[in-house]
């Protein structure tokens, strides 16, 4: 198990929702790093050897978002299996391993508050960076309702960046390179978030390859010639779409193993940052009033006596609804909360059955009226032909 850097700072009992205030503005600090990459780049040898050359200057809170690792090689101040065990969750719903670990960080989520709050208190604290590791499988933190609350929130209240690893041995395919990049695209394109590549692993094979296919097309194409591939033509015309993408994106060769590389990439991660006040933080800040107006809006009770209306006996024995249970909130996958599920099932029955009884009586009422109109033919032809 991971070592607690302090075991107070994780402590989340003394921190109240309210706390999170939307109307402070965006801080100064921390500036959150936010760490992806697909499974196996080096997400977490990678963050270990952010912290170490980070510690000195930047003071770095730490935080774990990999539920189902088993354990961490560096000191975290928050780690999300102290709050959710995932084990437990796949056993409890009957969850593979990828449902687990959505279904982890959905129910992490919901301490999104107390969480960003604890970040912000870090902030206060003098951590002028707080690294964030996420969970192997990308796609769960990248494509899911968590994974996006937990970016967007932290944008909204701190300078927010990207970094994405790449395993710089596992892009030597022409292919795989392009997969790569297509993730990578649309990461950028979905968080709009500063973002910044490491091209990880230059300790066993040199990136400049990857720079190389990324300026020059013609490289890139000669490669692909040399790989016999179906997905060829695809890829060669992917990567002529990607070619804007590739204008703006910064990268930089480094190695989480022996630490090569980092010099260079604490500079990128500042530029990232004045990047982040310049051209993002105006959009973040605008989506910050408009929450906090939402926030408002449903909060607000009316001002005066008169814009209250004046109250009605309802008729009805109105109970309070039950407690809120944040844990509930995102439990999507099916099986999860079986009573709910029932229920909704069982409505979904009733509601089925009323469908198929009403078209029943309306065939019915069909047939019959087809009936005496045949009927009503029938008996005026008959008269007709009895009429001398
Ligand atoms: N040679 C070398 N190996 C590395 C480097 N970075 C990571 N590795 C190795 O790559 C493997 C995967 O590294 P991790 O840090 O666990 O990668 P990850 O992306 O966090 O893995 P998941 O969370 O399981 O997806 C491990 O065996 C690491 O030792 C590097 O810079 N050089």
């Amino acid at each position: 198990m991971a070592a607690k850097a302090s075991s107070s700072e994780a402590s989340l009992d003394n921190i109240k929702l309210e706390a999170l205030s939307l109307s402070e503005g965006i801080q100064d600090a921390p500036v959150c790093i936010i760490v992806l990459g697909m499974a196996g780049s080096g997400k977490t040898t990678f963050t270990r050897s952010l912290i170490q050359h980070a510690q000195e200057k930047f003071n770095p809170y730490v935080v774990n978002l990999d539920p189902a690792c088993r354990e961490v090689p560096y000191a975290t101040h928050i780690d999300i299996r102290d709050t959710v065990n995932y084990k437990e969750v796949m056993k409890q719903y009957q969850l593979g391993p990828n449902g687990g670990i959505v279904t982890a960080l959905n129910m992490f989520t919901t301490k999104m508050a107390k969480f960003a709050e604890l970040v912000r208190r870090a902030g206060q604290r003098g951590h002028k960076w707080c690294i964030i590791d996420t969970p192997g499988q990308i796609e769960v933190f990248t494509w899911s309702a968590s994974g996006n609350i937990i970016t967007e929130g932290l944008a909204t209240m701190f300078p927010t960046i990207i970094v994405y690893v790449m395993d710089v041995v596992r892009s030597a395919c022409p292919t795989t390179f392009m997969s790569n990049m297509l993730y990578a695209c649309s990461i950028l394109y979905k968080t709009r978030l500063p973002f910044l590549v490491a091209l990880n692993k230059i300790d066993l094979k040199d990136c400049s390859f990857v720079q190389e296919w990324m300026t020059d097309f013609e490289v890139y194409q000669d490669a692909l010639e040399q790989e016999q591939s179906f997905v060829n033509n695809l890829t060669r015309t992917m990567s002529l779409t990607l070619d804007t993408f590739y204008e703006n994106l910064v990268t930089c060769g480094v190695s989480a193993k022996t630490g090569v590389g980092f010099a260079q990439l604490l500079k990128h991660v500042l530029d990232c940052v004045k990047e982040y006040e310049k051209d993002y933080k105006p959009v973040y800040e605008k989506m910050r009033k408009e929450r906090l107006a939402e926030q408002q809006a449903t909060l607000q009770p009316a001002s005066t006596v008169e814009d209250s209306g004046t109250a009605v006996p309802m008729g009805l024995d109105l109970k309070d609804p039950p407690p809120y249970s944040g844990n509930n909130m995102f439990l999507m996958a099916p099986g999860l909360v079986p009573q709910q599920v029932d229920s909704e099932e069982q409505e979904d029955d009733t509601e089925t059955d009323g469908k198929a009884n009403a078209e029943e009586q309306n065939f019915q009422t069909f047939v019959q009226s087809h009936l005496t109109a045949q009927q009503s033919k029938r008996n005026k032809f008959i008269q007709e032909q009895q009429k001398p």
